[in-house]
């Protein structure tokens, strides 16, 4: 995994739970998600019941993860934290419900990978807070009705299209998180640095906000990554200068693409004359699972004009000829993309 996708890294956890907001009023931006938040969980505290189940969809590092803590937090409840891929057996699931304590959260990341005998289990758990255990095999199995205190299920998810209709019906409530705006980031990076004791500019966040993705944990890492240089070759104050002479060490460029990013890109200009292309041939020309293209480099580049889904492939964007220094081909199909597509806050709103 490169540098700066927003997938988190392994040993970055103790980094990010540093500054991870732990009430709804320390998150920032995405205003309307809190807003309606606030309300399900003030009403559901009112009548001293569990709120609805959530179900929190969008791009990683935009937040799911820490919402889920803050719901718990705020219901003043426990929570237990599993994800899709880690429940193979449905025996492993009704572990973790029957085991669970009135009001609890249960969070289940990446909940569209979870297997699909888990996955029923957890519609009776949903909906009746009740599991059948089916114990034995063949004709002599039977089926153990057990009790689920009730709780609420939080599940996260970067492609929500991916969730069983079924599935989507026992969500009482269902958010979008979306792209940040850069001032949301600006924002983001000051209260990051005060908490890390880094002192920052206006001007160095502002430089690090641009470079971001629109993505939280992005910023973070890269905020980390310039207190660095600020610390070793500079005066260990983040300004405009050592923001970018330490992004052009980490090779972020001025759209914040990294080398995975730019990769795709070129692929698709170099390789495939702009495209169009499909996903799996283009993921084998960078190197990469079709999955991480499609889910790390592509909503960002979608929403930054350089890249178009069509229904024949995808296609680089005459910004992404541009932002790759070179000229597109005249009469060409792609897509003309690009800043008229895409100003700050209409990339990220
Ligand atoms: N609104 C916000 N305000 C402040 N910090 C935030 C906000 N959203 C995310 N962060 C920070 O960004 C980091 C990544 O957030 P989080 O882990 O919740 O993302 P995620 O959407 O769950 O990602 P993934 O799907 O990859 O697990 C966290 O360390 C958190 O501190």
């Amino acid at each position: 995994m490169n540098e700066i996708s927003a997938y988190v890294a392994e040993g970055e956890q103790d980094a990010e739970a540093t500054v991870r907001p732990k009430r709804l009023s320390e998150f920032i931006a995405q205003h309307r998600v809190r807003d309606q938040l606030d309300l399900l969980l003030k009403g559901a505290m009112g009548r001293g019941t569990p709120p609805d189940h959530i179900l929190l969809s969008g791009p990683p590092g935009l937040g799911k993860t820490t919402l889920a803590n803050i719901v718990a937090a705020e219901l003043g409840s426990g929570i237990r934290v599993t994800s899709g891929p880690a429940i193979e057996r449905s025996g492993d699931l009704a572990a973790i419900l029957t085991s669970l304590a009135m009001g609890d959260v249960l969070f289940i990341d990446e909940i569209h990978r979870i297997a699909k005998p888990a996955e029923e289990l957890l519609y009776s758990a949903m909906e009746d807070f009740r599991v059948d255990v089916v114990v034995g095999k063949g004709p002599g199995a039977t089926a153990i009705p057990l009790d689920v205190e009730p709780f609420t299920l939080v599940g996260a998810t970067t492609r929500s299209g991916l969730l069983t209709g079924p599935m989507r019906d026992r969500f009482g409530f269902v958010a979008h998180l979306d792209f940040y705006a850069a001032s949301d980031l600006e924002q983001l990076l000051h209260r990051s640095a005060r908490i890390l004791g880094v002192p920052i500019t206006d001007e160095g966040a502002v430089e690090i906000s641009g470079r971001s993705r629109g993505t939280p944990r992005i910023a973070n890492r890269l905020l980390r990554r310039v207190r660095d240089y600020a610390e070793v070759r500079a005066d260990g104050m983040v300004t405009l200068e050592t923001a970018r002479e330490a992004l052009k060490v980490y090779d972020v460029d001025a759209l914040g693409l990294d080398r995975l990013d730019r990769a795709v890109l070129r692929a698709l200009v170099d390789s495939f004359k702009g495209g169009p292309v499909g996903l799996s041939t283009l993921a084998v020309a960078v190197g990469e699972q079709p999955d991480t293209v499609e889910e790390v480099c592509e909503p960002f580049l979608v929403r930054a004009g350089l890249l178009a889904r069509t229904p024949r492939g995808r296609v680089a964007t005459e910004a992404a000829w541009h932002h790759l220094g070179r000229t597109p081909p005249t009469g060409q199909n792609a897509p003309a993309g690009g800043p008229d597509l895409f100003s700050a806050e209409q990339r990220f709103p």
